[in-house]
């Protein structure tokens, strides 16, 4: 039996780079995964023989959305424009990201579409960012050299995931790094301002000296199994702040002396992040819970 890793998984087919010979086998998953609701995903480490998959080997991290596995970082590709800017979208692909355990790096694109004073806008916005913790790319023009030298860096030497909303220009940002690489991309109904889906399918690619999974984009991201009291934990600048609440297990809502909400006040917390935790926070609330188990 072989061992690899699946680069590419389109309609039922998972392509399997072998560790033996460094080769690309074309193999299908057994049946058997279904029942155990197992599905391979991109990333995965495999055993595999005759074409197929028999065994997935323990994950260290995996995100539904996309579905990817085992992965260091991952590039969340964010228009400024066409698509409009959500920070909501933004600030809910964080939080399944720090939930995955997986490395946030944020990327805006479309920047070039910014008159000077909406660039000074996302500038303000990027600084918070950063507060956080987060490395953040901004180019003052987009696929400027120093733009294009500062993600490669970020990218170096790891296994990355591009993602985020549909149109965002994932595709397009990685055939500047990498012309070779020559992805589809799509045109942009400036009816609909929004994207076509031009990516359908999961495929990691050698990008610069590391390898970066190029994954099909959404429009919106729901919030992630979580329980509504654990929510903070996962907002790392609520998180640090937490320590200073006067009650343990504060969820900054409706609390007394709660050091999130001070910062909020004092601009130390951005409000769109405070006002994206309570929508998320509500909605987890609100959820039926589901008694179905599987
Ligand atoms: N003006 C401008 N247009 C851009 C930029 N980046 C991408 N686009 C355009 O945005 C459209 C969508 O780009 P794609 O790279 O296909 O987007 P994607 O995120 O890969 O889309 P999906 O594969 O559908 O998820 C294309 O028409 C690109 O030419 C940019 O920096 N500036
Ligand atoms: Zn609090």
């Amino acid at each position: 039996m072989a061992k690899g890793k699946i680069y590419q998984s389109l309609s039922g087919f998972y392509d399997v780079l072998s560790d033996d010979d460094n080769e690309i086998y074309r193999t299908r998953a057994r049946g058997n995964f279904r029942k155990r609701g197992l599905t391979p995903i991109v990333g995965d480490e495999v055993e595999f023989e005759d074409g197929y998959i028999l065994k997935l080997l323990p994950r260290t991290n995996s995100l539904v959305r996309p579905p990817i596995a085992n992965i260091d970082q991952a590039i969340v590709t964010t228009a400024v424009k066409q698509p409009d800017f959500s920070s909501n979208l933004l600030d809910r692909e964080l939080l399944a990201l720090e939930v995955a355990g997986i490395q946030p790096v944020l990327y805006f694109t479309k920047t070039d579409l910014l008159s000077e004073a909406e660039l000074k806008r996302f500038e303000v916005i990027a600084a918070g960012y950063r507060q956080i913790g987060y490395d953040v790319v901004l180019p003052k023009t987009a696929f400027s050299k120093e733009s294009l030298a500062e993600i490669e860096k970020l990218l170096s030497s790891k296994e990355n995931v591009i993602m985020g909303q549909t149109g965002a220009g994932k595709s397009t940002l990685l055939n500047h790094i990498t012309p070779q690489l020559n992805l589809e991309t799509g045109e942009i109904s400036a009816a609909l301002n929004r994207g076509k889906h031009t990516t359908r399918k999961v495929a990691l690619l050698k990008v610069g000296d590391g390898l970066v999974a190029d994954t099909p984009g959404f429009s919106s991201y729901d919030p992630i199994q979580l329980d509504a009291r654990d929510l903070g934990q996962y907002f790392p600048e609520f998180k640090r702040a937490s320590a200073k609440c006067r009650f343990r297990g504060c969820v900054h809502v409706n609390e007394p002396d709660c050091e999130v909400k001070r910062e909020v006040e004092t601009g130390e917390i951005m409000q769109s992040r405070y006002d994206n935790y309570l929508q998320i926070y509500t909605e987890i609330k609100n959820r039926k819970p589901n008694y179905k188990t599987k």
